[in-house]
C-alpha cells in the first residue's frame, strides 16, 4: 500500500482531453499510468462522462479552459510534470476562419509552451498530424514513406498550415530551459487518419449513407491508399512516449513519429467500408461513379456556395476542393521508428481494433433508431 502511494507520484496534464482522440488518451492514462497521482483535463468543452473518473484512485482535474487564453494555459499547467497537448481545431470543412484556426492551433500552442517554460514543467508531448508532411498541394503521393522520407511540403490550407507551425515551434522548444533550470523536453506524434469509437466523420458518412438508401457511391480509385490508425494505439502511443521521454530524453527529445499499427493500406472509402458494410452499407461502384473533372466541378461548387451562404448559414459539406485533393491522394505510411525509440507495439490488433469500431458504430445504430 505504501509502496503503491509512493509510486503515484506524477501529475499529467492533457489539453484536448475531452475530444474523440483526448478521451481515449485519457481513459487508456487511467488504465496504464501506474504513477499517475493526478490526471487534469483541460478542454474548451468538458464532457459529462468525466464525472464517472472521479470515483478512481487517480484524482481526476476536469479544468474548463481555453487554449489562446495564455493565464488559464499556465494556470492548468503549473505543477504538471507531463503535458500532453492533444487540444486543437480540426477543420477541412471551412467551418472556422483562418485566423480562429491559427489562433487555437499555433497561439495555443506557443501558449502551452510558454506555460511549461514559466512554471517548470519538463516534458511535453503533442499532437501532430501527417498533414504537416502533406498530401502536398502538387498532390505528390507519398507511399509507405516514414519520418526521413524526403517530401516537399507545401501547404495552402488552413488546418496543414497551422499544424506545421505548431510542430515547428514544439520541437524547436526542445532544449529551453524551464523554471528551476532543467530542459524542456518536447516531441511529436503525427497520426495519419484516425478511426474508432467516437469518429465524428465516420458517423457523418453512415448517416449520409442511411440517408441514401443504404448506399454509398464510390468517388476514389480504389488504388488510392489512405494511413489510417486506430484511436486506441495513438492513444497508447501517447502514453508510451510520455513515459518514455522521462527516460530517454537525449534520444527521444525533439524527435516525430508517425502514429501506426497493423491497419490495412486501403482507399478512404474501401478502409470505412470495413466498418459500415458490417453496419448494412454497400459501396456502390468498382470504379468511381463520377469522372475526376466532374467531383472537381462539384467540389469548387460547394466551396462557392459556402462563401455566398456564409452570411445565413453555415454550409459545410464533406466534399470541398481539400478533402477531395486529400482523399485523392495516396499517402501511406510504414516505419518503425517508434518501436526502435521507446519500443512501440500496437496494443489491439486489426481484428480488434476493426471489431471494437463496428461495435461502437451498431451501438450507435440502434440508438439512433
Ligand atoms: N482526427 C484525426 O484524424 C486526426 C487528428 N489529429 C490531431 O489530434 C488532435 C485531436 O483531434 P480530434 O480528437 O480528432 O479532434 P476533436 O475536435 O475531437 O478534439 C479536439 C479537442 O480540443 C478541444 N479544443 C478545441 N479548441 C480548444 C481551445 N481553444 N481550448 C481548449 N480546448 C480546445 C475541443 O473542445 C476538443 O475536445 C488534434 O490536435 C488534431 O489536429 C491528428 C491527426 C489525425
Ligand atoms: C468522397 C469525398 C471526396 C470523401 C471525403 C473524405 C474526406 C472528408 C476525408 C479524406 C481524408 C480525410 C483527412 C485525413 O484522414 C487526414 C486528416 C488528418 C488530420 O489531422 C485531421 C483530419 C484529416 C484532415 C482527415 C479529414 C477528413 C478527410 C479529408
Amino acid at each position: 500500500m505504501a509502496d503503491s502511494a509512493q509510486a503515484q507520484k506524477l501529475v499529467y496534464l492533457v489539453t484536448g482531453g475531452c475530444g474523440f482522440l483526448g478521451e481515449h488518451v485519457v481513459r487508456m492514462l487511467l488504465q496504464q499510468e501506474p504513477r499517475l497521482r493526478e490526471l487534469r483535463i483541460f478542454d474548451l468543452h468538458l464532457g459529462p462522462w468525466l464525472e464517472e473518473l472521479k470515483t478512481g484512485p487517480v484524482q481526476v482535474t476536469a479544468i474548463q479552459g481555453d487554449v489562446t487564453q495564455a493565464h488559464e494555459v499556465a494556470a492548468a499547467v503549473a505543477g504538471a510534470h507531463v503535458v500532453i497537448h492533444t487540444a486543437g481545431l480540426v477543420d477541412v470543412f471551412g467551418k472556422a476562419s483562418p485566423e480562429t484556426i491559427h489562433e487555437v492551433n499555433v497561439q495555443g500552442t506557443k501558449n502551452v509552451i510558454e506555460a511549461c517554460v514559466q512554471t517548470g514543467t519538463q516534458f511535453l508531448v503533442y499532437t501532430s498530424s501527417m498533414e504537416v508532411v502533406g498530401p502536398n498541394i502538387k498532390g505528390h503521393p507519398f507511399y509507405r514513406g516514414n519520418e526521413d522520407t524526403p517530401y516537399e511540403a507545401v501547404h495552402r490550407h488552413p488546418y496543414p498550415s497551422s499544424k506545421a507551425r505548431a510542430e515547428q515551434l514544439v520541437l524547436e522548444a526542445n532544449g529551453r530551459k524551464v523554471r528551476g533550470g532543467l530542459p524542456l523536453v518536447t516531441c511529436a506524434l503525427r497520426p495519419t487518419g484516425i478511426y474508432g469509437e467516437g469518429h465524428q466523420i465516420m458517423r457523418d458518412i453512415y448517416y449520409q449513407g442511411l440517408r441514401l438508401g443504404g448506399r454509398l457511391f464510390r468517388a476514389i480509385p480504389a488504388s488510392v491508399e489512405h494511413g489510417r490508425v486506430y484511436v486506441g494505439n495513438v492513444a497508447w502511443m501517447h502514453v508510451l512516449v510520455a513515459r518514455e521521454l522521462q527516460q530517454r530524453p537525449a534520444l527521444m527529445g525533439g524527435q516525430v513519429y508517425f502514429c501506426y499499427d497493423k491497419s490495412p493500406y486501403k482507399s478512404y472509402e474501401d478502409f470505412n467500408m470495413e466498418f459500415l458494410g458490417p453496419c448494412g452499407l454497400r459501396l456502390v461502384g468498382t470504379r468511381p461513379l463520377l469522372p475526376y473533372w466532374l467531383l472537381m466541378l462539384l467540389a469548387a461548387l460547394n466551396a462557392l456556395l459556402q462563401w455566398l451562404l456564409r452570411p445565413l448559414l453555415l454550409y459545410a459539406p464533406l466534399l470541398n476542393p481539400y478533402t477531395l485533393a486529400m482523399a485523392n491522394t495516396t499517402f501511406t505510411v510504414s516505419t518503425n521508428k517508434a518501436q526502435r525509440h521507446f519500443g512501440y507495439e500496437p496494443l489491439f490488433s486489426w481484428e480488434e481494433s476493426r471489431t471494437r469500431t463496428i461495435r461502437w458504430m451498431q451501438a450507435m445504430d440502434s440508438s439512433a433508431q
